[in-house]
This record gives C-alpha cells, structure tokens and sequence, in this order.
C-alpha cells in the first residue's frame, strides 16, 4: 500500500509532467544559412533531454553546459548524419529559461537539413517560429522589451557604433535606468497611497509628501533630460540623413561616387543629369549614414526636372546634414564680385535661401557642412585663400576635387565629427532611447509626474493625484513590458514602516 502523501505527490509530479509535456519544444537552425564551416543548431524547451538523446542512439546525456563530441544517428533508421559538438544546457540557467540543447555540426546544407529533419521526427519538437528564442527568454523573466529591443539591433547592425549601442542595451543599460524610474515612481505611489490611507492619523512623518514631490520632481527632470538628446540615440540606430544638394553640375553625384567609392550616380557635364533621389548607404568612422544625391537646384522650365527639384528641396529641409556642394572656381569669382566678401557663413546661408533651403518657413535650417569643388580648376594660392575664407565661419574648411580625389579624406573626417555630434556617444555612462516608443512612454510618464506634482502643489485630491503616478509607473512598465499592479502593494508593505 503506498501511503497517501506519496500517492498524491506522484499525482502532481504527473500533472506537471503533463503540463510540461504541453509546452511545445521548438529547433531551430541559428547560424547562417548556406555553405559554412559550423551550423549552429538549437533546441528549446522541455524535451530537449529527449531530443539530444534520440540524436545520439539513447547515448545518456553529457554533463551540462560542457561540451562533447558525439555521432548523430537519424532516430527513424539509425542512418549516420554527422559528428558534431553538442551542449547540454538545462533550465532555468539557459538563454530562454527552458532546458536547452546545441548541436554544432558541420555546416553543409545536407547536413543541416538531414539534422533538421531528424529533429522533426522526435516526438514533441517542432520547428521555431521567427524570433521564438527570445521571446522565451523574454517570458522567461530573463529579458526585457528593451533587451529583446537591443538583441534585434545588435543582430541588424551595420556599423560599430550602432553594434555598441546595441549590445549595451541588450546587455540591459536601458533596463536598468527604466528600472530605477520605475522602483522610485512606486515609491512615490507608496507613500501618496500611504498618505491617503494613514496621512490622518499621523502614521507618516509630516514631510514625507514633500520629500515624495521632490522625489518626483528629480525624476521628472531626469525623464526631460533623456527626451532631450536631439534624437541621437534613434538616428544612430537607424541611420544619419545625408542630402548632397547644390546648383546644378556643382559635382554633387561625383562627391557621392568619391564617398561610396562606386560610380552609383550617373555625372556628365549636362546640368540637370540627376533628376531622381539617389540614396547611398556608407560607414563613416563607425557611424550609418543614408546619403542621398539630389537634382541641382534651379528654376527648372522642364516639368521632369521640376519634380526632381522638389523632392530635392524636400530631402535637404529632412536631412540630419547637408553637404552643400559648390564650385571652387565660381566662389572665387563671387568674392571677388560687388559688395565685397562676406564671410562662409553667409555665404551659405545666402545660398541656402537661393536654393530655397532657408529657415524661417516650418522646418528649421539643417546643420550645413561647405563643399567646395573642383579645387583642380584653381590656382594653389586661390585654394589657400578659399581654405582661409571657409574656416573664418563656424564650418570646417572641406576643398576637394571630385575629379583627383584632392581633399575627400579630409572631408570624411569633417563628416566623421559631425556625425559624432548627431549621434550618441555609444560609451557615455546615461544610455540613450533608440527608439520611438522609449520616446512616447517616457513623454507620456514625464507628463503624468508633472501632474502630480501640479495637484499637489494645487492641494488637490491626493487620490487623484496618486493617480498620476500610477499612470507613470503604467507607462514605463509598458515601456519594459512589465505592467503589474501587485508589485505597488508589495512595495507598500516591504518599503514602508507604516503602523509603526
Ligand atoms: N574639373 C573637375 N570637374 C569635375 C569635378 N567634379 C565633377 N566634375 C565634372 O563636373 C560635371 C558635373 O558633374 P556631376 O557630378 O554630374 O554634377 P552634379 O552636381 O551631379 O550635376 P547635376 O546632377 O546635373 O545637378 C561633370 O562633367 C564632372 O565630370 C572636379 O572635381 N573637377
Ligand atoms: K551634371
Ligand atoms: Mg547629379
């Protein structure tokens, strides 16, 4: 007779098993796809054990997390597929959670489909779905939103800045920072809730609430301060706008050609050859830039070119910088014209209004970095003089010849710092928000503690003030994809000597 509690505890240890068993147990290829020297393949999920097993003829499992080399048998005929490394690597101390499997095999397309194949005849696996790792990993606990975030950037990126960027914030920097705002908006909740509840009966210190607005005050500052970055953090991410745009056969397609090193535009010495957007992308110094070549601008009589101009003006007014492309030899004779010789800047900014560029309408003027082209077709002590008159404005001197290549590696390094300004400083110790939605939640938590504090300071409702931060902390919890209300009781009676 087998005593009851050990029956009822073999009942649950089946239940679990069986809700276990529930949980599907997915494979996927997760290296490259095509010829190579290894194929990574991964296995997660409760029967993982089973999996690695029937791969290697009921051989027992090898020790975890450390590698072996083994021979996989096909589990249908027993057919040899490979000898490959294989990882052990169970649960919950595995990427996603679950009790995990690697199978480092030789990197042939046969190979990998024979072993995929085999993997799908296992009882209970079946194929991944697109990012499924992660999203266990995710629901796991072991991620956050922004960490899945960063996971997918660091998979996307092109360029070394935005791989550093995006492995801190996979690493959790945004995490951590969300986190602290988050645990300091409960805090605030906690002893507004307390207030509520208590506040009468003087179980709270007197100036607890006004410590607690300036708490929320602190915060709402530093919310401000990381909205405030001039969305640097987003346009590393997703690349630096880069418009090409000048007066017509300026030489605006052949500096593209000398940046991107390839005869992507068409030049010839017709004015008006480009008509249509060209975009370009290119590494500069680390940093992602879409660069674009426009229509010269002009007053075009041509309806084609007209449109080409439009969308010219267009891409310059949206572009992060413009690289206004002149010619040395007509500059020249500008400074020499009537009404003397005005410095760089106003020179361009006069021909950003002729080109129609100018602030004052909607958009502000883009930041403009001087191209002067053709260096090839002036003297050298016109050239000297020309590099003199650029560095008396704000702008860097940038004399080239699209024709020699004079002068294109100096502008790249112009280029270089001036995205180093427009970009974030993958390195700086505050991490910055790469994406539009860190912007929207935090605004909006920004805007609900500004609430708050204005109903208090107004001798509203605490109630409804309190509101306010609930809102907040709803906001940022979205933010990392960790909404639960649980957690403000929690910290209601773990934080708080209330009852004292
Ligand atoms: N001498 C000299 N000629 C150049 C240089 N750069 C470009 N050119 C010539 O200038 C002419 C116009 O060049 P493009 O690159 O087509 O000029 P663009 O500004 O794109 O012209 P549009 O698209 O028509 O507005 C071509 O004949 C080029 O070969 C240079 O540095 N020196
Ligand atoms: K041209
Ligand atoms: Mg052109």
């Amino acid at each position: 007779m087998v005593p009851a509690a050990l029956r009822w505890r073999s009942v649950v240890g089946s239940l679990v098993a069986a809700g276990r068993r529930r949980l599907s147990t997915v494979f996927a290829l997760s290296s490259g796809h095509g010829r190579c020297g290894v194929a990574v393949i991964r296995v997660t999920g409760p029967a993982s054990a089973d999996a690695l097993r029937a791969l290697t003829g009921g051989r027992s499992l090898p020790a975890a997390r450390r590698a072996v080399v083994r021979r996989l048998f096909s589990p249908c005929d027993g057919a040899l597929l490979d000898r490959a490394l294989l990882l052990w690597l169970p649960g919950p101390a595995s990427f996603t959670g679950e009790d995990c499997c690697e199978l480092h095999t030789h990197g042939g397309p046969a190979v990998v489909a024979a072993v995929l194949r085999a993997l799908a005849a296992v009882p209970g696996l079946q194929p991944a779905k697109p990012g499924e790792f992660t999203r266990r990993a995710f629901h796991a606990g072991k991620l956050d939103v922004t960490q899945v975030e960063g996971l997918a950037d660091l998979l996307a990126a092109e360029t070394e800045q935005q791989r550093r960027q995006a492995v801190r914030q996979a690493e959790g920097h945004l995490r951590r920072q969300y986190g602290r705002w988050r645990a300091a908006l409960l805090r605030c909740l906690a002893t507004a809730e307390a207030f509520i509840d208590f506040g009468e009966e003087e179980l709270i210190e007197e100036d607890a609430m006004a410590e607690t607005v300036a708490a929320a005050d602190r915060l709402a500052d530093d919310m401000q301060r990381h909205l405030a970055d001039g969305r640097r953090g987003e346009r590393l991410r997703s690349g630096v706008q880069v418009t090409i745009a000048g007066a017509p056969n300026a030489g605006k397609s052949s500096l593209l050609n000398s940046l991107v090193q390839r005869e992507a535009a068409i030049v010839s010495e017709a004015p008006g050859t480009t008509r249509d957007l060209l975009d370009a992308t290119l590494d500069v110094a680390g940093f992602p830039v879409v660069l674009t070549d426009t229509a010269g601008l002009r007053d075009a009589s041509d309806a084609v070119e007209r449109e080409g101009v439009r969308r010219a003006r267009g891409s310059a007014a949206a572009a992060d910088l413009v690289l206004l492309v002149a010619e040395a030899p007509r500059v020249l004779s500008w400074l020499d014209g009537p009404g003397g010789a005005p410095t760089a800047d106003v020179f361009v900014s006069e021909q950003l209004s002729a080109l129609g560029l100018s602030a004052g309408t909607e958009s502000p003027t883009p930041e403009t970095q001087l191209v002067l082209n053709k260096v090839d077709l002036v003297t050298e002590a016109e050239a000297e003089r020309l590099g003199d008159w650029c560095r008396s404005g704000s702008g860097r001197a940038a004399l080239v010849s699209c024709l020699t290549g004079h002068g294109v590696p100096a502008l790249v390094e112009v280029l270089g710092d001036s995205l180093g300004r427009l970009c974030a400083d993958a390195a700086a110790p505050a991490p910055a928000l790469t994406r539009q939605r860190h912007r929207l939640h935090v605004a909006g938590a920004e805007r609900h503690v500004r609430q708050f504090i204005a109903q208090v300071a107004a001798g509203g409702d605490l109630a409804l003030a309190a509101e306010q931060l609930r809102l907040a902390a709803r906001q940022i919890g979205e933010l990392t994809g960790h909404v639960g209300a649980e957690e403000i009781l929690d910290v209601i009676f773990s934080d708080f000597c209330i009852g004292k």
